[in-house]
């Protein structure tokens, strides 16, 4: 382990407790701990100037005493700055001490985005600087933490200045590698993106951290292939006559990507080698009945299957739909997930362990070691980024080199597909079932908001149901939640009373957020205020309406998804896309997906759009958990990362050495594949 933070000069308890959060324990982690973007600071305008949404410095007098109250446990500090052309309220969360550090008649600059809340323009939770160091600000530009409420930028950046007194970066890669590709000494680098010293300084910095990332999974990635080299088939899975028959009792037709891919399996299944596949499905396009039907043959051949999935709402829908469609053939079906309990626990480890279940679906339950199977021949890991390499590593240990079929909904174009899933045979899905409506999109401005609710109403009225992607709030995941929770009574009371409204976040506990699943996918709630919680995998055909709030922060692969929990069922369907943000960037990728409903198309798209080389905005894609780079913007760079790893890896450089301190922590840090 490394040096804790709580040895850096400066952090008290209550950082290293708010750091934890975040997962930074080390301050070998600190330093790995990137801006998400940088800031410049812009020349001050008066008061009566600003604008909603468009961050701005002003510099004005405080001319109240600062207040502090307590709401709903929040800490809340509020006040009216002042300059001669008007005035402004501010308010920050849970950082009572400003009330004694800002005072009533002093002069401060507060830079910060304006919001327009209960009938007036305010600043929420701005920066505030004496205009001397300001003036020196406006000549740099400064890093952006990602945060936790209570847990300043400043602090962050405090922390970071202590610990580079303290730290020093080893350079790991051979000289010869880093003259070829150009790349910037480590330490060097690393410094330079916490304390950036200039435009092009920095672009060579992120260059090379960015670089590290993409090398330190596909090393990872390297380690875990050479530990398990391609299996030898153990179990010829015929796909014959019961199988056809389960096929043609569906209720539709299969479409004829979802043919072509159960081909491809069925060819794995009786091939020489084990079956390592990916499948790559448009939002939709019908993954869980191709996986389902590979299970079924499984089980028919005497085998067990497992499918393992992110979440208990997804592994719940799953366990219902293949009790729907499987139980009835006299399979025998087991849920596994956190709220199990006690005896029905107990019970189903015993009987998957006896062979007598045949199917086990669950959330990450199911690898937990005392989780035995008889002989299970055939995995299925659905939404595969969200697990770790550790985690699927484990779901294969639980047979004896099953077949692994892992699901995903994130379409990645063909180009970067085939750097970054090196160790995977790819079928790809990108054709939706011929019942179904192209969703019908727009795309607009706040303002449109009303005409959005009124559309919800109108659907509703029709027996449809909706989904309200909330605004999101950076710097809290607190103010997140409130948000969610006022912005649904705010609908609710906009909508006639008949219309059950209800809100849904990340923070509920399992059984909350099942259960309001549950009554939303039965009709009871007729509209779901949510964060991005619904975004994978959720399907309740009956819902035909999606207003995503301040889309323009959403990356374009994540907005596919969430558009996706409609068009599922045959009435037609509708995309509100409401943006916060009127620049031109903004509109233009949002047009892109206003335009399409094809996820490789968009991938394409939003790839062209973006290119190589956008280093200052904020990560866009969501597609990977990579802390700086991202895959499409740095698409170069990780062909470069790739490459130098197949080329040391023939010079017969020690992959396990860049790992030996940090496995573990490498291959979580591969969390995608
Ligand atoms: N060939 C088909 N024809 C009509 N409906 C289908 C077909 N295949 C699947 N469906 C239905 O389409 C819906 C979506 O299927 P499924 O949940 O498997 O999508 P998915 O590919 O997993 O999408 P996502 O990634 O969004 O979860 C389900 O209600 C399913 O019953």
């Amino acid at each position: 382990m490394g040096i804790p933070v709580r040895e850096i000069k400066g952090i008290g308890e209550k950082t290293e407790k708010l750091l934890a959060r975040l997962e930074i324990e080390t301050v070998d982690q600190l330093v790995h701990h990137y801006p998400r973007c940088y800031t410049t600071y812009p020349e001050p305008i008066a008061i009566s100037d600003i604008k909603t949404g468009q961050r701005c410095s002003v510099e004005a007098e405080i001319s109240s005493p600062i207040h502090l109250k307590t709401v709903r446990k929040l800490k809340l500090c509020t006040g009216l700055i002042a300059d001669v052309s008007g005035q402004l309220f501010v308010r920050w969360f849970n950082m009572p001490y400003l009330r004694n550090t800002l005072k009533q008649g002093e002069r401060w600059i507060f830079t910060g985005t304006p919001i327009y809340k209960d009938g007036r323009l305010m600043f929420e939770q701005p920066e505030y600087c004496k205009k001397e160091k300001y003036i020196q600000l406006m000549e740099t530009f400064q890093p952006i933490y990602p945060l936790t409420t209570g847990l300043s930028n400043k602090t962050v950046q405090k922390a970071q200045a202590a610990a580079f007194e303290m730290y020093r970066e080893e350079e790991y890669l051979p000289e010869s590698v880093r003259k070829y590709y150009d790349l910037e000494p480590v330490d060097k680098a690393l410094k330079e993106v916490h304390f950036p010293t200039g435009t092009e300084h920095l672009m060579e910095a992120k260059k090379r951290i960015i670089f590290d990332e993409f090398f330190r999974f596909f090393s990872a990635l390297e380690l875990v292939k050479d530990r398990e080299e391609q299996a030898l088939n153990h179990y010829i899975i015929p796909m014959e006559e019961p199988v056809k028959r389960f096929i043609e009792s569906l209720p539709y037709p299969l479409t004829g990507a979802q043919k072509k891919v159960l081909s491809e399996i069925r060819q794995d299944f009786s091939g020489t080698m084990a079956m390592n596949r990916l499948l790559q499905g448009d939002v939709g396009s019908g993954k869980t009945i191709v996986a389902m039907t590979a299970m079924y043959a499984a089980v028919l051949s005497g085998y067990q299957a497992a499918l393992m999935a992110p979440t208990e709402v997804l592994a719940q829908q799953h366990y219902q739909n293949f009790r729907n469609l499987l139980s009835p053939l006299g399979i025998s079906i087991a849920l596994l997930t956190g709220s199990t309990k006690g005896r029905e626990k107990r019970e189903i480890k015993e009987k998957c362990a006896s062979g007598e279940i045949q199917i086990l679906i669950g959330t990450h339950a199911v690898i937990q070691d005392d989780v035995l199977f008889d002989n299970l021949a055939f995995i299925v890991t659905d939404e595969q980024h969200r697990f770790g390499v550790k985690q699927r590593d484990a779901f294969m240990k639980k047979g004896r080199d099953p077949h692994v079929l892992v699901m995903s909904a994130t379409p990645i174009p063909r180009t970067l597909g085939i750097i970054l899933y090196r160790d995977l045979d790819v079928s790809i899905m990108n054709e939706m079932p011929a019942s179904r409506l192209p969703i019908k999109n727009s795309v607009v401005g706040t303002s449109y908001r009303p005409a959005a609710w009124e559309f919800i109403r109108k659907q509703v009225a029709l027996g449809h149901q909706a989904y309200v992607i909330c605004p999101m709030i950076e710097e809290s995941e607190k103010m997140d939640l409130e948000n969610v929770e006022e912005y649904a009574r705010m609908l609710s009371q906009a909508l006639p009373p008949s219309i059950t409204v209800a809100a849904l976040n990340g923070h509920m506990r399992s059984a909350e957020k099942n259960e309001i699943m549950e009554r939303f996918s039965k009709n009871e709630i007729q509209v779901l205020v949510s964060t991005t919680v619904v975004e994978v995998g959720v399907d309740v055909p009956n819902a035909t309406v999606m207003v995503i709030e301040n889309a323009e922060r959403f990356g374009l692969a994540q907005l596919h998804q969430l558009r996706g929990r409609v068009g599922r069922g045959k009435a037609q369907s509708y995309c509100v896309f409401i943006s916060g943000s009127e620049k031109e960037e903004a509109m233009e990728r949002l047009s892109i997906i206003g335009h399409s409903n094809d996820g490789f198309e968009i991938a394409n798209e939003d790839l062209k759009l973006r290119g190589p080389g956008e280093f200052f905005g904020v990560k866009q894609s969501g597609t990977m958990n990579f802390a700086l780079g991202d895959i499409y913007s740095n698409a170069d760079i990780l062909k470069m990362a790739s490459e130098s790893v197949d080329y040391l890896k023939k010079e017969g450089y020690n992959f396990q050495k860049l790992h030996q301190y940090s496995l573990e922590k490498n291959l979580n840090f591969a969390k995608n594949i």
